[in-house]
């Protein structure tokens, strides 16, 4: 209350800004913060200030939106004003400016998004369907293979979808394609960090300084990130390109964007071709942790739930009845599994504050100063997937809350998991896909059971909120399953699709 009577002073005419915990000089609130669950500390504030909720750090203005009604509002509803990311001050040095997931709103985003959306909008994701499907399959033969490294066997599946989704290449292992992209976000998340970027905000002439300077050696991992940015970039690009020209018709968001475009030489349209580069080189990171992340909640949700994996077989096995493999044909009558999907992404999202916007203009909201330029934070977890009234008991693990009285699908399809308006996560139907065969999959093969250890589960923290690799035991279902048995489920499987 005090700092919106303070502020509001301080400009008058204006309506306050809404209402939060009062700010240090320049550090503002970032020491009250959970540095591990951030949405923690956000939702203890939503009980005190409300669904929205103003708070300031390191010089940085901040609103957190409190409940899905809010963020549709302003996210959807106000979109013009609400679609911009935040300026990461030290992204230049790292060469990291390129991403589509923070491209300043404006001509380049809008660009990204269409390019994107030209091959991954509802219809046009079931083309990769079939792909994923055996990408899941070779999952299951790796489970088998060696189930002690099952989180390793979920990167595998999440880069060769979306490896093939973008760039129609078959992963072999060890793929410079992967490497270079993988070892460039590796280091810009691990250097990049609150410090650097609040060092960079302060004193902006540090960004001048050379990586001798004292202090100044991240500078030079900043280098060699500009290097592999570069490789990851270009690379893949030139080498759809060389497949494009020798006739190689597999489909891919590159391939496609070549043909489309008639890109046969790039200096036809330079801009054009970069915007493709940037946005394929974002697919990589933007997909493989979501997916990832969320097979490992999987994982651990039923481990902890035998009840539900034995109604999710049983729904499975009236349906393929031990003679194949389910595929997309019959998710329509397996609303069960749908279920158990949409309730680990509610229970556990994996991205519990989503990623934030940012207002290109001041607004006025219920009253409330929302000032150009501030930070927007969609409180996922806890606000939207937690909210009591529309999730009574939302500690519980029940997916029958999806469920209708008749056994069919309800409405809620959890769309605040995927973000809001114009930022909207352009790769949902394709995660959704993924997510569906690989679950789908694992249940119709495996059970998943705890062993010594498992009860010792810690969890990630950073933008994505996963359990860490965690000990858990996949049993086949079927006791003589080995990985010829495996193999012919696999072959009868393929002959149905
Ligand atoms: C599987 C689970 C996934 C989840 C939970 C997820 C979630 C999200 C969220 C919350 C955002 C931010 C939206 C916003 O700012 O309002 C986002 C953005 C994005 N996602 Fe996803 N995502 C998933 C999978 C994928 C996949 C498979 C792809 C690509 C094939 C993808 C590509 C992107 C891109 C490019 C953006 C940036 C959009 C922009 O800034 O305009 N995502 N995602």
């Amino acid at each position: 209350r005090k700092l919106r009577r303070s502020r509001s002073q301080a400009h008058p005419g204006r309506p306050p800004l809404p209402p939060g915990p009062a700010p240090l000089p320049f550090l503002g609130n970032v020491l009250g913060v959970n540095k591990d669950a951030p949405h923690l500390t956000y939702t203890a504030w939503s009980k005190t200030y409300g669904d929205i909720v103003y708070t300031r750090m390191l010089g940085q203005d901040i609103i957190l939106l409190n409940s899905e009604r809010v963020a549709v509002e302003l996210l959807e509803k106000r979109s013009q004003k609400y679609s911009d990311r935040p300026v990461f001050a030290a992204a230049d040095l790292f060469d990291y400016e390129w991403p589509s997931s923070s491209a300043r709103y404006g001509p380049r985003f809008r660009l990204h998004r269409r390019l994107l959306h030209q091959v991954f909008h509802a219809k046009a994701a079931l083309d990769y369907r079939e792909r994923q499907l055996q990408r899941a399959y070779e999952l299951l033969t790796r489970l088998l293979d060696d189930p002690a490294r099952y989180a390793a066997h979920f990167t595998t599946f999440s880069a060769s979808v979306v490896m093939g989704v973008t760039y129609g290449y078959d992963m072999k292992g060890g793929d410079t394609f992967v490497t270079s992209m993988q070892r460039a976000s590796d280091i810009f998340l691990g250097i990049a960090t609150p410090e650097i970027f609040a060092l960079c905000i302060a004193f902006p002439f540090v960004k001048a300084l050379p990586a001798w300077f004292p202090g100044m050696g991240w500078k030079s991992k900043a280098a060699e990130c500009r290097r592999l940015v570069s490789d990851g970039l270009n690379t893949p690009y030139a080498w759809v390109k060389r497949r494009v020209e020798q006739g190689d018709t597999t489909p891919s968001m590159v391939a496609d964007a070549i043909i489309r475009h008639r890109l046969e030489d790039d200096s036809n349209n330079p801009e054009l071709v970069q915007a493709i580069k940037e946005s394929a080189g974002t697919l990589y990171a933007a997909s493989v942790e979501t997916t990832h992340a969320t097979l490992l909640v999987f994982v651990y949700l039923m481990m902890n739930h035998p009840e539900v994996q034995c109604r999710a077989q049983a729904e499975i096995d009236r349906v393929v009845a031990h003679q194949r493999l389910p595929d997309f044909e019959d998710r329509a009558s397996l609303p069960y599994i749908d279920a158990v999907l949409r309730e680990t992404m509610r229970s556990h999202p994996v991205t519990p504050i989503g990623v934030p916007h940012a207002t290109t203009e001041d607004d006025v909201y219920e009253g409330c100063y929302i000032p150009q330029g501030a930070t927007i934070i969609p409180n996922i977890c806890r606000a939207m997937s937690h909210d009591e009234e529309k999730y009574p008991n939302p500690e519980v693990f029940m997916p029958e809350r999806f469920l209708r009285e008749d056994g069919t699908l309800n409405e809620d399809k959890v769309p605040y998991m995927f973000g809001f308006g114009r930022r909207l996560c352009p790769g949902r139907h394709v995660g959704d896909a993924s997510l569906w065969s690989a679950m789908v999959c694992i249940l119709t093969l495996f059970r998943i059971e705890k062993t010594e250890g498992s009860d010792n589960v810690k969890w990630s923290t950073g933008l994505a909120r996963h359990p860490l690799p965690f000990p858990c035991r996949f049993i086949p279902r079927d006791e003589e399953m080995d990985c010829q048995k495996l193999a012919s489920l696999i072959y009868a499987s393929r002959i149905a699709l």
